[in-house]
């Protein structure tokens, strides 16, 4: 697929920080792109100059190899956080007032179809749940029929299954060939609906590439996981590193070291063998853990 953006040496200075400092990649037509990293590590500040709405200080952002110009706020859509909702105002009124601003794109009842908000249409848009609220904001982003949405942090706050409900909706909306640039602090969203992750640290691009591609790149073993009590102590002589009530070996040799836990008198039965995942490789690669 050709790229719809480019991105070339991006900076932005603020007076006191380097917030942004030479990023560069590309983000192919229909893909989900996702830009993770620490708190203050620059996704907002990137992701906004990328949506138009702050002004570079240096660098090219290239829409289908073009500079983004005037035009370009029409083909994107962009997720505002809650204070884009019109307050007193019912969630069939909200969306009237931003299907008015525009003259072309889908009509409000392909807009409730998609976004499932046929059920609250006449609450008063205060009164939606956080998963409800996502929905209306995500089918307002969608009202100019965008080429290339922008989700910022789209399911922070929201319970479990309110997240999944987002996530099948995300993947709806890209079966439809839009591009999705996705910023987010859950490494199982980013693994489960990008293509291509950046992992940004101190205004930097410090990986790049598939999910699954940085993982093979990064690690060669997996994890055992087992309750520490299961262990009898042993849990030092047998490699294993204890956190709270769980205990973790990474083995590139599984079989090896079951095999050294059964000839230890390990019970196996709550055993735990996993994959490396991004969560583990974000914390490798900028020594912190994710905020959750
Ligand atoms: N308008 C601004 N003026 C001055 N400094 C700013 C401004 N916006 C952001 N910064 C600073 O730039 C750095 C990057 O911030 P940014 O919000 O882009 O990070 P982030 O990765 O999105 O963090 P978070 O995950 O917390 O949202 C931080 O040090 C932040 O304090």
């Amino acid at each position: 697929m050709p790229d719809i953006l480019t991105v070339r040496n991006l900076k932005k200075h603020f007076p006191k920080v380097q917030a942004v400092n030479g990023v560069s990649f590309e983000v192919a037509e229909g893909s989900c792109f996702g830009l993770l990293g620490p708190n203050g590590a620059g996704k907002s500040t990137t992701v906004e100059m990328l949506e138009g709405i702050l002004k570079p200080s240096s660098g090219e952002i290239l829409f289908r190899g073009e500079p983004i110009g005037p035009r370009y706020r029409e083909r994107v859509g962009i997720q505002f956080q809650t204070t884009a909702l019109q307050d007193f105002l019912t969630v069939k009124e909200n969306l009237r007032f931003f299907h008015s601003l525009y003259e072309q794109g889908p009509s409000i009842e392909e807009l409730v179809e998609t976004c499932h908000l046929g059920e609250f249409m006449d609450r008063d848009s205060r009164k939606l749940s956080g998963g409800q609220r996502q929905r209306l904001l995500l089918a307002i982003a969608l009202v100019n029929d965008p080429d290339l949405l922008f989700l910022d942090e789209p399911t922070t706050g929201l319970d479990p299954q309110a997240r999944r409900n987002f996530w099948e909706l995300v993947q709806s909306i890209k079966a439809r060939g839009k591009t999705i640039v996705l910023t987010t602090h859950y490494m199982e969203e980013a693994y489960l609906l990008c293509d291509e992750i950046a992992i940004m640290d101190h205004g930097h691009i410090i990986a790049r590439g598939t999910p699954n591609r940085l993982l093979a790149e990064h690690f060669n073993d997996s994890v055992l996981e087992i309750p520490s009590a299961e262990l009898n102590g042993q849990a030092s002589a047998l490699g294993f590193t204890v956190r709270r009530e769980a205990a973790e070996l990474m083995t590139a040799d599984v079989n090896d070291s079951v095999r050294k836990l059964l000839d230890a008198g390990v019970s196996l039965t709550h055993l735990k063998i996993r994959p490396r995942t991004l969560e583990d490789l974000f914390i490798r690669l900028t020594g912190r853990e994710m905020r959750s």
